[in-house]
């Protein structure tokens, strides 16, 4: 029998756990439709919600822990919530953290990230969160490459750890470059998790064996390639999920979860949300094949402005390829 990836969990450098198996919550189209996504995502054996203030869904997720909790399908402690810091509230990330706890209804949540390692413009509110001058580029509160504040930003971020409203504290859309500035700076909490892209479209081997060699997870954002779920479309893809007799998302989560990475699918299908839950033991061979697609040819599918500079890097073997700065 296929195993679950619903029952896997894998340890964060702090001693908690996380469940491998997360449920995207960006919205497709009206944010209030996450209520039911969350819904069915939880009575199919989800446990692990990923969530940001900047997705507006997080009311949304509200009302169906709520409900989940009212009918007793699982309790508070039974869900990994997870939550974001967008870089306009890079100052004051613990008031980010309170408007995200009073959207989601909860006393706490299980993991707060820094959403982007910059710092844009923002006001108290975190508003606008993409501030734009009168020629359309956005407003950095620093130089988004040599700047300091995301580092500034982290600290705080560490403060959030001794209250009681996180568990623990990660980071998302970090290089190497510049994990490696900010490293030096961590007080206390080092992050339990980085946050990125990556499929077979874009595989990173470098960048996680340095983050898995930190003893900081990588959690797989985009796990279809976001919209269009292009990354779906491989041969290779469409096969795997044959011989295994799973779905092609299925393939896709097993791709993270059998290497010891979290993966985050999203979808807006009601059927397809309980359909992602099994875990073919694919082949290291396999998993092989898989990552060398994206050395020969690799896609990055989420291409926000903020995300230019940031030191990402596509590899061929040992040959920079790409730099994306
Ligand atoms: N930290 C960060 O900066 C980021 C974090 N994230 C997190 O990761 C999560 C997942 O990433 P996301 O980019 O949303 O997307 P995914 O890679 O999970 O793609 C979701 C999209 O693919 C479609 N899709 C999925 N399966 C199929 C299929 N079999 N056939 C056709 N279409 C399909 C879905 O459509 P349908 O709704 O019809 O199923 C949906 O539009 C996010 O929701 C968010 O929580 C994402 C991006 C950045
Ligand atoms: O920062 C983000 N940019 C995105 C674009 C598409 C989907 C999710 C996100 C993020 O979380």
């Amino acid at each position: 029998m296929t195993k679950l990836a619903t029952s896997v969990v894998f340890k964060l450098n702090n001693g908690k756990t996380i469940p491998a198996l997360g449920l995207g919550t960006v919205p497709s189209g009206d944010p209030k439709h996450v209520k039911d996504q969350v819904i069915t995502a939880v009575k199919a054996g989800y446990r692990h919600i990923d969530t940001a203030w900047y997705y507006g869904t997080e009311e949304y997720i509200g009302e169906a822990l709520k409900e989940l909790f009212d009918e007793g399908v699982v309790k508070r402690e039974d869900i990994f919530v997870t939550t974001k810091v967008w870089p306009s509230f890079w100052h004051n990330p613990a008031k980010s953290v309170d408007i995200s706890l009073e959207r989601l209804g909860l006393d706490y949540v299980d993991l707060v990230l820094q959403h982007w390692p910059i710092a844009l413009h923002g006001d108290e509110n975190g508003e606008p969160p993409a501030p734009k001058d009168k020629d359309g580029n956005l407003i950095y509160e620093d130089d988004p490459i040599t700047g300091e504040k995301y580092i500034q930003s982290y600290n705080k971020l560490e403060d959030l750890v001794e209250t009681s409203k996180t568990k623990s504290i990660g980071i998302s859309n970090y290089s190497i470059p510049k994990y490696k500035r900010l490293l030096p700076h961590i007080k206390k909490h080092k992050p339990v998790l980085n946050q990125i892209e990556y499929h077979p479209h874009l595989p990173q081997r470098e960048l996680v064996e340095y983050f898995q060699h930190q003893g900081i997870l990588i959690s797989a954002y985009s796990p279809v390639g976001s919209n269009g779920a292009p990354v779906i479309k491989i041969p290779l893809v469409q096969e795997l999920a044959k011989k295994y007799d799973v779905t092609p998302n299925e393939i896709l989560s097993a791709y993270h979860i059998l290497e010891g990475r979290i993966v985050l699918p999203r979808s807006s299908n009601l059927e397809r949300i309980k359909t992602i839950v099994r875990l073919p033991e694919l082949s290291k061979t396999e998993l092989e094949e898989l990552y060398q697609i994206g050395v020969k040819d690799p896609q990055r599918y989420i291409n926000d402005p903020w995300g230019y500079g940031l030191g990402f890097r596509w590899w061929k073997g040992d040959t920079l390829t790409k730099v994306f700065d």
